[in-house]
């Protein structure tokens, strides 16, 4: 048997269809503004495919390339004047950041109305009391990614791997919103096989490469691979991208996002959906006061 593969394109063609539907129905296109400090490759690739994406279906895109070197306050000056500025819907703060500068004062410091991350408190607080709010793109686009499949999400069993305020907590979060019984697992876990292999929805975001091998997996599961690791291309060859799961877990799975081409298109899709929900619900904002 091999797993139904789930290519994210089709799930992100969908989703950036209806935003630029909804962006159009607006009096402005949405307006995202995303910030980062450094020039990490990785970073610079991410926020120059969003910034694309976001122009191709007529939001407005603008990024603040600061040097590694920026303080803490001058980060945080940007911030409030882009809270001020009603012509701003979306804030997005690259992660990781310098260590000088504390990721928890910057995602404070970002009004809850415009963080189309979903990172501030208010938001992850909401999020957790199930109630409406910006939540996290990674996680939401999994979501959106396994409703276009038509996989169940009520009533299985989930396993998530990985902690992280980015993606795990966040998505255990979500598929608990879906009915879903749901196991976290982390680098504490004792014997992490005879967990995984409990789950229906093997949901995997830790980023070693080929983690999850076929022996833990149930048959027939559904695995979404959120890692994304890079191997240098042997003797000196070109890089590769390749994912949190072995390759042979597709003789075991029943369906399985591929690395790359998987869960990545659908955050950067979520991300400028949260980007029109947001300038919508500022839209009904400004229009009653
Ligand atoms: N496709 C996409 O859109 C995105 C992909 N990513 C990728 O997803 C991966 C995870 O990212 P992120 O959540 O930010 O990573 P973090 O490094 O913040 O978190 C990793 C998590 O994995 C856990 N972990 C580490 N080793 C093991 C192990 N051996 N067994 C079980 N759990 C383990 C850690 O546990 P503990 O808490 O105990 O330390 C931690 O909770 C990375 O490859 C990243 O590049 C991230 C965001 C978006
Ligand atoms: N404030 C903030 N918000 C984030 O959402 C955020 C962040 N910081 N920091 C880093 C992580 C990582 N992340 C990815 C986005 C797109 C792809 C993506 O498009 N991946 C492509 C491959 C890209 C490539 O070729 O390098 C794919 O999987 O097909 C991957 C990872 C968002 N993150």
């Amino acid at each position: 048997m091999t797993a139904r593969p789930l290519p994210g394109a089709p799930a992100a063609e969908a989703l950036l269809a209806e935003t630029a539907a909804r962006a159009a129905r607006l009096p402005n296109p949405p307006h995202l503004v995303m910030v980062r400090l450094g020039e990490d490759p990785a970073s610079v690739s991410y926020v120059r495919g969003k910034d694309r994406k976001a122009r191709e279906v007529g939001l407005s895109s603008t990024v603040h390339a600061l040097p590694e070197t920026t303080s803490q306050a001058e980060l945080l000056d940007l911030i409030a004047r882009l809270n001020a500025d009603d012509a701003v819907n979306g804030i997005l703060v690259q992660l990781p950041l310098p260590a000088h500068v504390s990721e928890q004062a910057v995602l404070h410091a970002i009004d809850p109305r415009k963080d189309v991350d979903g990172f501030h408190p208010l938001n992850v607080g909401e999020l957790w009391a199930g109630r409406p709010a910006l939540r996290p793109c990674t996680p939401a686009g999994i979501l959106y990614l396994l409703d276009h499949y038509g996989l169940a999400i009520a009533g299985q069993r989930a396993v998530v791997v990985g902690r992280s305020h980015i993606v795990g907590r966040p998505l255990a979060a979500l598929l608990l919103e879906r009915d879903a019984t749901v196991t976290i697992a982390h680098s504490r876990t004792r014997d992490l096989g005879a967990v995984t292999r409990e789950a229906d929805l093997l949901l995997v975001a830790v980023g070693r490469a080929h983690l999850i091998t076929p022996e833990m997996v149930k048959p027939g599961a559904t695995v979404i691979d959120v890692g994304i690791n890079r191997v240098p291309g042997e003797g000196g060859g070109k890089a590769h991208l390749t994912g949190d799961v072995h390759p042979d877990v597709a003789e075991v799975a029943g369906a399985l996002t591929p690395v790359p081409g998987g869960v990545g298109p659908m955050t950067i899709a979520q991300l400028l959906a949260n980007t029109a929900s947001a300038a919508e619900m500022q839209a009904s904002r400004l229009l009653s006061r």
